[in-house]
């Protein structure tokens, strides 16, 4: 099948590439020149773990192709996917400027049957909005289709090749076959393609992030209630996820959800709840924890110096939102650096990945180092912010010859308490003992 995808972000990439590995021919089109030269001449623009091989396979077969025309890019295309940016505007609401601007250009370029597919994390409504914008321009028959993306950030190939489930939100029988032949290669036994209305389709794609966000914040507050009692999370996250009611995923507290998706999608859903005036509790509180619970580490940090950071030196381990990926979009660690750096601190970070993208953010109100140790140099105490492999398992006498103090304050309960103090450590972690 021939089709294209507008967007070459995180969800365009990968869609495209993984439909091209399943012998489409996809044609990806963005605005952004550089971004397409450097894709076109083979450069892959983001960084996610098995993206690259499959990227350079089809590039070199011919399968994948980019362009900035979106005239040329959908010409001979069946279907087009929309993976466009939807950010937070002001108020919380997802702004539609992208996908709707975008539609109203593919309204006047149509000239047969194509399904334009909304891949991006959308409100419940904008199918209509899409279909409306298109409908200005042209007068032919067409279908738009909600089809939410589930991948992850980090296993975002084997999340869109073995995917849970394919979420398609269609009343077209025309557009669900296409889609049901499109989609075909990815799903297993077990693992269906749900084929609902749009909207409904619209809602799952909010409900299931707002609802992982709630899992993790309630985690957040067992954690913050351990520290007050004196119990340890990681048992009370054993003892509750071993109820497959439960299931044992996503229970894991640390600094606060961050990343391009959890915090404006649960801002999103609130503001659409205001919009059909319902007022969504639940959520308010999921924010407000994960806004507490962000710089919870900082409180604790502070305790220990009683108040004063003024003159002291951290080193900071962990940039990235979490591991696997570059992206530093809501990033616990940046929040955590602000508030260090208010206080009159000084950092020094690593991160295996996110440190360039962070760099051109703060330009030099921190150090980077070369490795993870070098970053001790100096450093009154070790922060840990993003739960990358390699910092799970440190020389812990590195650490005691390098830092000045044996102190680490730990985001992301990497290490074993009894053994990080028997080594002679003061060590503080979420929610433990
Ligand atoms: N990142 C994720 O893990 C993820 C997962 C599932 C769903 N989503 C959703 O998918 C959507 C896209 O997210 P993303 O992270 O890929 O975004 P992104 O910001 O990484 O990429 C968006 C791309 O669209 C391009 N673009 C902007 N305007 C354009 C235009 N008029 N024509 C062509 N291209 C244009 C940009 O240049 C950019 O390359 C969002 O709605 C997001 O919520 C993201
Ligand atoms: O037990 C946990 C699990 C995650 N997190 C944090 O939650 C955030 C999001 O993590 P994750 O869901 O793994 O990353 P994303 O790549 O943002 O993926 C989410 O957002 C995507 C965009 O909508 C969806 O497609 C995915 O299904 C959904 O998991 C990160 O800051 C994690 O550190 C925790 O604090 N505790």
């Amino acid at each position: 099948m021939k089709l294209t995808v507008v967007g070459t972000g995180y969800v365009g990439l990968v869609t495209g590439t993984c439909f091209a590995e399943t012998g489409n021919y996809v044609t990806c089109v963005d605005i952004d020149a550089k971004k397409v030269e450097k894709l076109s001449g083979g450069e892959i623009t983001i960084f996610e773990p098995g993206l690259e091989k499959l990227f350079a396979r089809n590039l070199k077969d011919g399968r994948l192709t980019f362009t900035t025309d979106l005239a040329a890019g959908i010409a001979d295309a069946e279907v087009i996917f929309l993976a466009l940016p939807t950010p937070p505007g002001e108020d919380g609401s997802a702004d539609l400027s992208y996908i709707l601007g975008v539609s109203d250009h593919i309204g006047k370029l149509l000239k047969d049957y194509k399904v334009i597919i909304d891949k991006s994390t959308v409100p419940v409504g904008t199918a209509e909005k899409v279909h409306a914008a298109i409908a200005k321009n042209f007068s032919g028959e067409f279908d738009v289709v909600s089809n939410p993306e589930f991948l992850r950030e980090g296993v975002a190939v084997d999340d869109f090749m073995k995917p849970d489930r394919v979420v398609i939100g269609t009343t077209s029988e025309r557009a669900k076959k296409l889609m049901n032949d499109l989609y075909a290669p990815f799903v297993r036994q077990g693992n269906p393609i749900i084929f609902m209305d749009e909207k409904s389709a619209e809602l799952t794609k909010y409900a299931a992030n707002s609802f992982l966000a709630t899992k993790i914040s309630f985690m957040n507050e067992i954690a913050q209630l351990c520290e007050k009692m004196g119990a340890d999370v990681d048992m009370v996250r054993k003892g509750i996820g071993t109820d497959e009611r439960i299931g044992k995923r996503f229970l894991f507290p640390g600094i606060g959800y961050g990343g391009s998706c959890f915090p404006k999608d649960v801002k999103a859903l609130i503001k659409s709840s205001k919009e059909v005036n319902y007022e969504f509790k639940i959520l308010n509180a999921v924010e407000d924890v994960n806004e507490l619970q962000k710089l919870h580490l900082v409180s604790k940090i502070k305790a220990y110096y009683k108040e004063s950071l003024k003159g002291k030196h951290f080193a900071l381990w962990g940039l990235a939102f979490k591991p696997n990926t570059d992206d530093i979009r809501e990033a616990p660690a940046l929040y955590i650096i602000d508030a260090l750096l208010a206080a009159g601190a000084t950092v020094t970070a690593f991160d295996p990945e996110a440190m360039k993208n962070v760099q051109r953010l703060l330009d030099d109100k921190i150090a980077f180092a070369n490795d993870q140790y070098s970053a001790l140099h100096h450093a009154d105490a070790l922060i840990i912010a993003t739960e990358w492999s390699e910092f799970r398992t440190p020389v812990f006498e590195k650490l005691t010859s390098l830092l000045k103090s044996k102190v680490i304050f730990d985001g992301r309960n990497l290490f074993d308490v009894d053994h990080v103090r028997e080594l002679g450590f003061y060590y503080e972690s979420i929610g433990r003992p």
